[in-house]
């Protein structure tokens, strides 16, 4: 079937619509039409969201750039001398590859070939059961699905309301991906996973980066140990980091951007990056017909990802992704799509849940971490067991040599015998993160877990000396 610009003007009968193609809305939109609904996927960007485009694939075709640079520079001292000239063209040239020059033709045609439509615009809900779709050329489509809405549109950048800076023209997460060229300073606002990646990517390529943070900790809803580890790494990239530095102003003169904190710093660079969190606009989705609090931070949803309290005689409205509040990340989009698309197919199966939700940030060291903190896991009354292990205590750890900074925490129960909560720091953190997701989403004993034969000499291995701590 053919792309769709613009469907006729008379309110249109479909199975299904999806209005926001991310991960979550295009795994939904696929799959229902794969089972032969009739789906129309409703997107005012381009189809794929901002993972492809914006997000994940390209910052992290950054960050395998920016890796190697400083392998690069681990040479001399373990393997002879190297002369490194960083060159961000061939980044910028690889990031248009893989987001075709933000081109989403192939992913439309994807979609359409397998039955679905697609209409470019903002959807809108206008009545319960009721989409209305604003297209590119101001005309307006209505849609009146018969079995599902769902409302899959992700999130935005947050802007904090620091005086001047909505006047300036910063960056987001968008301009930062697209910089064909780097600037010779950059500013970042935000210690979370986007500035720390970003931040740590650019210095490596030359660009003096200064990190402000408002909260007393980098990646401040991870281990306070992690925090120390990227301070460590941070500064020995060069990176300038202030944390507990709340901004108090940021003007722009024309050529340089100036942030005045509360308590004194006054910092000035070229190009300044706002990576402060994202948003969900409810309001704007018309989310008010359905009877929730539109000014909330996300839409509520029950353990099938329905939208509750819904009328039982129209369409039901599910929403999946970002915009849920489960989650920043394209795992849990997906996660959530797939447990969305069984329940509107009526296939049943397990129910969404949220105690090992893994995440991983990119930088080096990577970060991997599943389930809870101790923080948290002592905010719920667990009676704690902490287990850890330091890398460079470890033979592989040694063996690594520079770039071998981390450590693996794990957070037990100790009445119920089994991990809640587990972080891995260093090299490969994220692939090493993979057992622990497994422990902490099978609930599997620890003293099952400890009788493991852990290879020799890999950096998993270090599960296996914190897990002596518990036993
Ligand atoms: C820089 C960066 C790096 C990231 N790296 C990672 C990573 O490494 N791993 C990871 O798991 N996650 C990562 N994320 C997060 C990940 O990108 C998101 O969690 C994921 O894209 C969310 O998917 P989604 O389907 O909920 O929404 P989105 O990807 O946000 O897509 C929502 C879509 O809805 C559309 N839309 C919104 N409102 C409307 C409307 N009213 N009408 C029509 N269309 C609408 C938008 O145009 C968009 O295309 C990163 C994010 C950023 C910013
Ligand atoms: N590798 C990954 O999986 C990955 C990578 C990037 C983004 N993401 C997703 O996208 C989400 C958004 O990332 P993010 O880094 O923008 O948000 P974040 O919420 O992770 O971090 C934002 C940081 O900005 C700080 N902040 C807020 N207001 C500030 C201000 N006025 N001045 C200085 N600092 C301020 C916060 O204290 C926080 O530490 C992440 O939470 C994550 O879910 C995932």
């Amino acid at each position: 079937m053919a792309v769709t610009d613009r469907l006729p003007q008379q309110p249109q009968q479909v199975d299904a619509v999806v209005v926001g193609m991310g991960p979550g809305g295009e795994e939904v939109a696929g799959r229902l039409a794969d089972a032969g609904l009739d789906v129309v996927g409703v997107d005012e960007r381009l189809l794929g969201g901002e993972c492809p485009y914006w997000g994940c694939i390209p910052s992290k075709i950054m960050v395998r750039a920016a890796g190697l640079v400083a392998e690069a520079h681990r040479i001399p001292g373990t393997a002879g001398t190297a002369m490194v000239h960083p060159d961000w063209r061939p980044v910028a040239r690889r990031v248009r590859e893989a987001t075709d020059d933000w081109n989403d033709k192939a992913a439309v045609d994807r979609f359409t070939s397998r039955g679905g439509r697609f209409l470019r615009g903002r959807g809108r809900l206008t009545a319960p059961g009721e989409v209305t779709v604003g297209g590119m050329d101001g005309g307006e489509t209505v849609l009146r699905p018969r079995r599902a809405v769902v409302l899959a549109v992700g999130s935005e950048p947050s802007v904090p309301p620091v005086p001047g800076l909505a006047c300036t023209p910063y960056w987001t997460n968008r301009e930062m991906v697209e910089a064909a060229e780097l600037p010779e300073s950059l500013l970042v606002l935000g210690g979370g996973a986007v500035g720390l990646e970003f931040g740590q990517v650019v210095q490596r390529f030359g660009t003096a980066v200064t990190v402000l943070e408002v909260a007393p900790r980098l990646l401040g809803h991870e281990e306070p140990e992690v925090d120390e580890v990227l301070m460590r790494a941070l500064t020995s990239d060069g990176v300038e980091v202030y944390t507990g530095a709340e901004p108090a102003s940021v003007s722009y003169d024309g050529g340089r951007f100036t942030v005045e904190c509360a308590r004194g710093e006054r910092l000035t660079a070229e190009r300044l990056l706002v990576a402060a969190g994202r948003r969900v606009d409810l309001t704007r989705l018309g989310a008010g017909v359905l009877e929730v609090d539109d000014t909330a931070p996300a839409l509520p949803v029950d353990a099938r990802m329905r939208v509750p309290g819904q009328d039982p005689g129209g369409p039901g409205v599910w929403a999946v992704g970002d915009v849920t509040g489960h989650g920043a990340f394209t795992h849990m989009a997906m996660y959530q799509a797939d447990v969305a698309v069984r329940a509107i197919l009526g296939r049943g199966g397990p129910q969404a849940e949220y105690h090992a939700v893994p995440r991983v940030t990119f930088t080096d060291p990577e970060i991997g971490a599943v389930g809870l903190t101790e923080a948290e896991a002592r905010q719920r009354g667990i009676a704690v067991r902490i287990g850890r292990a330091d890398l460079a205590a470890t033979a592989r750890g040694f063996i690594h040599g520079p770039g071998g900074d981390g450590f693996v925490k794990l957070v037990a129960d100790a009445d119920a015998g089994v991990l809640v909560g587990g972080t891995v720091a260093g090299p490969y953190g994220g692939e090493v993160l993979g057992v622990l997701s497994v422990a902490v989403r099978a609930r599997l004993p620890v003293a099952e877990l400890a009788q493991t034969i852990w290879a020799y000499p890999t950096f998993h291995r270090a599960i296996g000396d914190a897990l002596r701590e518990l036993t």
